[in-house]
């Protein structure tokens, strides 16, 4: 450790060399000087860690030299005076002057270390809370919270207001105490809080909302600790914008961002809450389940902006339905808030937290069905969409949120695949469908895997000359056991798991393949095939069709593709765009089950089509229905004016293909001339001839 170094200024030598041997003899270097003057000059060269100075000194006294070195040293510097005994006015004048303390003469010279040593340690204490004090002052100063300080009666004592955050509208004022600075709550919490960290020693944390006079919503957070057991400290930071950021990740955790319902993860937290009130109170409730029947060929047709509508004006109205008050039930009171979410896609579910019993939930979810029944406008379009809805009742149909979930999406598939547009209890025996519609899934995708699709054609023939123009392409599943599964048991199924797609181009490649080998073979025979819906508003549709016929070598003259009208239900510029591409390409466009859906004539009318198709359910009471009658006629006729050629379908006798004749229908197809049959008989069925429909009695000769 380096020696304490201290100068000694007397111009009396005695006094100097007792001076230098007392203090010497305490373990410090000394230095001395014999006047002020000389005192000044000794520091120009060396530092010095105390200066003793005598007052009366000649060419410059000490109380002169004390303000030179409080001025080029500042208060670090111990300097003491060496005063006569009673000499109060020299005393004063040395503190005047700056001095830190002073020593009397005559001096006790075995004292005079320990004095030193005394004022060294002040001096340095002195220091070092002096730069506390100003590394406190630096920190305060880059502090981005408002500090008060708070006397024992919570009263503000001192307030450092941080350049930014608290609102000034916002801000206490010094001399008020906290009930007088905050509204009642709020004070009442920063008291707890204090009183809190004043007993436990730590500080405490606490959060609130403030009104801010600027209307906009202003967030605090205080961060409370004792001084002592009087005073406190108080940290005021405005939380503000975090507190916005939290709110929007837990409505981002909680909520579907495009209904604004309840999602998920909100859901199943509420119905574990409420399954275990109702478990303890020995309730009730019901998880009711819904999606929009079709809404996936909605979305696919009309495209997802209207999806994206529709699904919020149906979560608007299953909100208006359960509104307070609106609920009709045995025991209103004890029905409690409905809690509404959306899934996914659109499925819906509803909590009814509190039923007295089971046909409470019923009449929720009828008027739930009936609400959703009500046209929706969308894009300008009157739309009609209806729901289906399962309803799973706790505890008998489940004692977990999970279970009860997953049963009232089961009776939900009943209530779908019993006509769509209806409610249904969960019962046992619907978990076996649903197991059996997993097992479906599982085994198309097998069956696209291991190529267990076959295509059957089914002709169509000429009335003209009876001759075979066009063949259908029919889609069938051969599973392994040999059943042939008809396409109806498992394409709209395929719509609604999204294989709907994989399976199309499936088709779509093999009845160009089968089309082309017939053509190498002589035969003169268009293919028509299937595309549904899903497949028509799909990307990549033209690109699918073009590599189908490139590599089947099926020049595009040979495809028709058959249409239904709900896929053209979005009569708009995509539409036109992809059916315009496929006539451009060469390939035939015929409009299937014409009459079952929704066209309008002047849609009709824009539509660059071949073909219509009757629905074989107007062509099935012929000759006797005579509103079929009319109505076939009127579709001839109207497809005659568009410009379009007449096939019809589910021509099963031969009294029908009689009257289709006389109607000038082009082509008839039904099991009058003959069903599906696989490719390789399609070859000895194309060769023949049945006798032309018009002008002659009908005659089938399939000897
Ligand atoms: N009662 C009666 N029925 C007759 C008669 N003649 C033909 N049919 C049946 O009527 C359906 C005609 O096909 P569709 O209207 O396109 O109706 C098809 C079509 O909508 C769909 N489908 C079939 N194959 C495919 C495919 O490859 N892709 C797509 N997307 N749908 C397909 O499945 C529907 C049913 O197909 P299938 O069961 O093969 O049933 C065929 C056919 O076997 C008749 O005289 N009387």
């Amino acid at each position: 450790m380096s020696s304490t170094r201290i100068l000694v200024a007397d111009d009396d030598p005695t006094a100097r060399l007792l001076m230098q041997a007392a203090l010497g003899k305490s373990g410090f270097e000394v230095a001395v000087a014999e006047d002020g003057e000389e005192a000044l000059q000794a520091f120009a060269h060396a530092t010095f860690d105390m200066v003793l100075l005598d007052v009366e000194m000649p060419r410059l006294d000490g109380y002169a030299v004390c303000r030179e070195l409080r001025r080029r040293c500042g208060d670090a510097l111990p300097i003491l005076m060496v005063t006569g005994m009673d000499d109060t006015a020299s005393i004063e004048a040395a503190f005047e002057a700056g001095a830190t303390d002073f020593v009397a003469k005559p001096i006790s010279w075995p004292l005079l270390g320990h004095r030193v040593r005394y004022v060294l340690r002040a001096t340095r204490a002195a220091t070092a809370l002096r730069m506390a004090n100003a590394r406190n002052a630096a920190m305060l100063d880059a502090f981005p919270d408002t500090l008060l300080r708070l006397d024992a009666a919570d009263r503000i004592v001192e307030l450092r207001a941080a350049p930014t955050g608290v609102p000034s509208c916002c801000m206490p004022a010094v001399g008020q105490t906290l009930a007088e600075a905050y509204p009642h709550e709020v004070a009442t919490l920063l008291a707890q809080a204090l009183d809190e960290a004043r007993r436990s020693r730590q500080p405490s944390t606490v959060d609130f909302p403030l009104a801010c006079r600027t209307g906009r919503p202003c967030h605090q957070e205080a961060r409370v600790s004792a001084i002592d057991d009087g005073e406190a400290l108080c940290l005021l930071r405005d939380i503000t914008e975090r507190k916005e950021y939290e709110t929007r990740i837990h409505h981002l955790a909680y909520f579907d961002s495009l209904t604004g319902l309840a999602n998920r993860r909100s859901f199943l937290e509420r119905l574990e809450r409420e399954i275990r009130r109702a478990l303890q109170n020995k309730w009730r409730l019901a998880v009711l389940f819904l999606d929009l029947d079709r809404f996936k060929s909605i979305n696919d047709t009309l495209g997802h902006a209207a999806g994206d509508a529709l699904l919020q004006q149906a979560a608007e109205r299953l909100r208006a339905i359960t509104r307070p008050g609106d609920i009709v039930a045995h025991d209103t009171d004890r029905m409690g808030t409905a809690e509404f979410a959306r899934l996914g896609g659109d499925e819906f579910t509803v909590l009814l937290p509190t039923i007295s019993r089971p046909d409470d939930a019923l009449a929720i979810a009828e008027r739930i069905r009936a609400s959703i029944c009500a046209p929706f406008a969308i894009e300008g379009q009157e739309l009609c969409v209806t729901t289906s809805v399962g309803i799973a009742v706790f505890p008998d149909d489940g004692e977990d949120a999970a279970t009860l979930i997953k049963h009232a999406d089961i009776a939900m598939y009943d209530a779908k695949a019993n006509g769509r547009n209806g409610c249904r209890y969960y019962n046992p025996a619907l978990t076996a469908e649903a197991v059996h519609r997993v097992e479906l899934e599982a085994g198309l995708r097998r069956a696209l895997a291991h190529d267990e699709l076959v295509l059957m054609y089914q002709p169509q023939v000429e009335v003209r000359d009876g001759s075979i123009a066009t063949v259908e392409a029919l889609v069938r599943w051969q599973t392994p056991d040999g059943r042939l599964v008809p396409p109806l048991e498992f394409i709209p199924f395929a719509e609604e798991c999204g294989l709907i797609d994989a399976i199309g181009s499936w088709v779509l490649r093999r009845a160009c393949h089968d089309a082309a080998q017939w053509q190498r073979r002589g035969l003169d025979l268009r293919v028509a095939v299937n595309l549904s819906p899903v497949q028509f508003r799909a990307s990549g549709l033209l690109d699918r069709i073009r590599e189908a016929l490139a590599d089947s070598d099926l020049p595009a003259e040979r495809l028709e593709l058959e249409i239904t009208e709900s896929a053209l239900m979005a009569d708009d510029a995509d539409t036109h765009a992809t059916l315009a591409a496929l006539r451009t390409l060469g390939i035939g466009i015929a409009l299937d089950d014409f009459g079952t859906g929704y066209s309008s004539l002047s849609c009709l009318k824009r539509l660059p089509l071949d073909k219509l198709k009757i629905d074989r359910s107007f062509v099935s009471g012929l000759p006797d229905d005579v509103d079929n009658h009319a109505i076939v006629r009127a579709i001839v006729a109207l497809a005659r004016h568009l410009g379009f050629r007449i096939a019809a379908e589910g021509v099963e006798t031969a009294a029908q293909a009689e009257l289709l004749g006389e109607l000038e229908a082009d082509s008839l197809q039904g099991y009058l001339f003959s069903r599906a049959v696989p490719a390789a008989e399609l070859e000895a069925l194309a060769s023949r001839r049945w006798p032309p429909a018009r002008g002659t009695q009908f005659r089938i000769d399939f000897s």
